[in-house]
């Protein structure tokens, strides 16, 4: 247990925290956050980590009718003595999913809201505008829409919105799940070069540690189990990390190789405008039985659209879409839904029932299949959902939900299945087991497409990348030729996998 000093700033004494009476989420937690320290909040998917992040900064309990037992301090100050809003602006927050905390439509405006709600002067609104806005590097944003950002620059503006509120200390809570790989690198140094004190929770760590001080581990019954220096605890405690689903880099795993089959879906000559704005043109591509493929591309580049193209959820202006030679527009919606699963961005779009069971049973009985009972518990086994049953699917964490989603798609004879980031919010361990599972079905024949951020799954478990840039689809290859395209990479804000950068680390380049 870290012990109290004078740079304390914030400071949890045998703290729990439960949505349900006796079932604390949180456990017992006693540990101490100083001034001017990057500490990372490392643990399973479901662990608590947004829940504690909403503890410290004041919002929970009361906003969820939670639990709560031992003491929380800022300062010396049981946060709950302090006034509402007060501990919102000491301790910023910056979610996942910026569009949540925007209330205006262009930034100028989301950045005077803030200030008006911590009733700033007006005459100085402008100036302490420009400021933060030229401090993270966003001015030419000033006068855009928000909803015409790239999801990168929404960061930035979530970030400057709470930045405005001169906070003591920042929390990010998965800040750049939603960025391309470039934009989530400078959006890490970005944080280096304010030099706050900062709480990260991120399940890709490798980028942070350079400048991360200590890290707290949080087991998945909510006992802080670790905490120390990075680079100790991974030297040390290698094993238990792993055990909690963390690891500093990618795990590299032995995949058997599978041959692909015959061409499945074809896209010729397609276009997709919203407006007068073309979102996608010249788009040709086919996609064969077996086949494992990762659409890239920067933020916007299409790669969500595409997705929606392909599953008929949007209509292209021109070109065309055909399922083993039939337009994807004359199938009945039950016939392609049985052809060709779908998994959303944001998974809570997707829910309509109650309860996590109900959820996956669902398609099975609209199919009419036998033994649903052991299926879905069998299912619900493998995404490690089986604890929550019986709760609602949006009460579910973050990565919870996205599990859940996956888990509702899945049935066996699909041609092809569809995932907007897969593994988006997911421990190391969770992702390598939801992979394993959809490698299962690409062996058993079905052809997987998904988009993704993530370089490394791409080099792992893909024979093949389809990049998004301007428009275009300006390749279509195997992620090894694609890695060695450094100007493709540049201009596409991409990166090398981790293995890769390391092996030019190793050569000294
Ligand atoms: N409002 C709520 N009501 C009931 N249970 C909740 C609520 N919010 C979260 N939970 C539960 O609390 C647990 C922890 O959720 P939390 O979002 O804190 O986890 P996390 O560690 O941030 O997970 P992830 O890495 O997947 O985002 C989960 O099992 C979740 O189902
Ligand atoms: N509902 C919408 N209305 C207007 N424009 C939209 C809408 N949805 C997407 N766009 C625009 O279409 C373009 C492509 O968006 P899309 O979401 O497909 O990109 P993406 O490559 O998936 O991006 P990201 O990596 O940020 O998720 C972007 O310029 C975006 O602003």
């Amino acid at each position: 247990m870290s012990v109290k000093s004078p740079n304390t700033l914030v400071q949890a004494v045998n703290y729990s925290f439960s949505y349900e009476q006796d079932h604390p989420l949180l456990n017992n937690l006693s540990l101490t956050i100083s001034e001017g320290e990057t500490t990372i909040l490392a643990g399973a998917s479901g662990s608590g980590k947004s829940t504690l992040a909403l503890c410290l900064n004041g919002l929970y309990p009361e906003a969820v009718e939670g639990y709560s037992t031992g003491e929380l301090f800022f300062r010396d100050k049981s946060v709950t003595s302090f006034e509402k809003g007060e501990l919102n602006q000491q301790i910023g927050i910056v979610f996942q999913d910026p569009e949540s905390q925007f209330c205006m439509l262009k930034v100028e405006d989301e950045l005077a809201f803030t200030l008006e709600n911590i009733e700033t002067p007006r005459e100085e609104m402008a100036d302490l505008i420009s400021d933060v806005l030229e401090k993270i590097g966003i001015t030419k944003l000033r006068h855009r829409d928000i909803h015409s950002l790239s999801g990168g620059q929404k960061q930035k503006v979530a970030l400057a919105a709470v930045l405005l509120l001169k906070p003591t200390m920042l929390i990010l809570d998965e800040p750049t799940a939603n960025l391309d790989p470039q934009s989530r690198l400078e959006f890490v140094e970005l944080i280096e070069r304010l030099s706050m004190t900062t709480l990260i929770i991120d399940h890709q760590l490798e980028d942070w540690l350079r400048f991360t001080d200590r890290m707290l581990v949080l087991s998945r019954s909510g006992e802080l189990v670790l905490e120390g220096k990075p680079m100790e605890l991974l030297r040390k405690h290698k094993n238990e990390l792993e055990a909690e689903g963390i690891t500093f880099s990618p795990v590299y795993e032995e995949l058997p190789h599978v041959d692909h089959g015959s061409e499945i879906l074809r896209v010729q000559n397609l276009q997709f405008k919203r407006k007068k704005n073309v979102i996608l043109t010249n788009i040709d591509f086919s996609i064969h039985e077996k086949e494992f493929v990762a659409i890239v591309g920067g933020n916007g580049a299409g790669k969500s659209t595409m997705l929606q193209l392909l599953s008929r959820l949007l209509k292209p202006t021109r070109g065309s879409i055909e399922l083993h030679g039939t337009a994807i527009t004359s199938f009945q919606e039950l016939e392609l839904r049985e052809k060709m699963g779908f998994v959303f961005q944001n998974p809570e779009h997707q829910f309509i029932t109650d309860s996590v069971e109900e959820e996956v049973a669902f398609g099975m009985e609209v199919r009419d299949e036998s033994g649903i009972g052991a299926r879905v518990d069998d299912l619900l086994q493998r995404f490690h959902l089986k604890n929550h049953r019986r709760a609602n699917p949006f009460s579910l964490s973050g990565g919870q939900k996205r599990r859940l989603s996956v888990a509702t798609m899945l049935h066996e004879g699909q041609d092809i299945l569809l995932f907007d980031e897969p593994t988006f919010g997911q421990d190391a361990r969770t992702s390598s087991e939801l992979l394993k599972i959809v490698k299962s079905l690409q062996e058993q024949g079905t052809a997987i497409v998904f988009v993704t951020h993530d370089m490394d799954l791409v080099d792992q478990y893909c024979d093949r990348a389809l990049v998004f840039h301007e428009q275009e689809l300006a390749f279509d290859g195997s992620p090894e030729e694609l890695f060695h395209n450094e100007a493709l990479l540049q201009a596409a804000r991409l990166r090398k996998p981790y293995r890769m950068r390391q092996a030019l680390e190793v050569v000294g380049q």
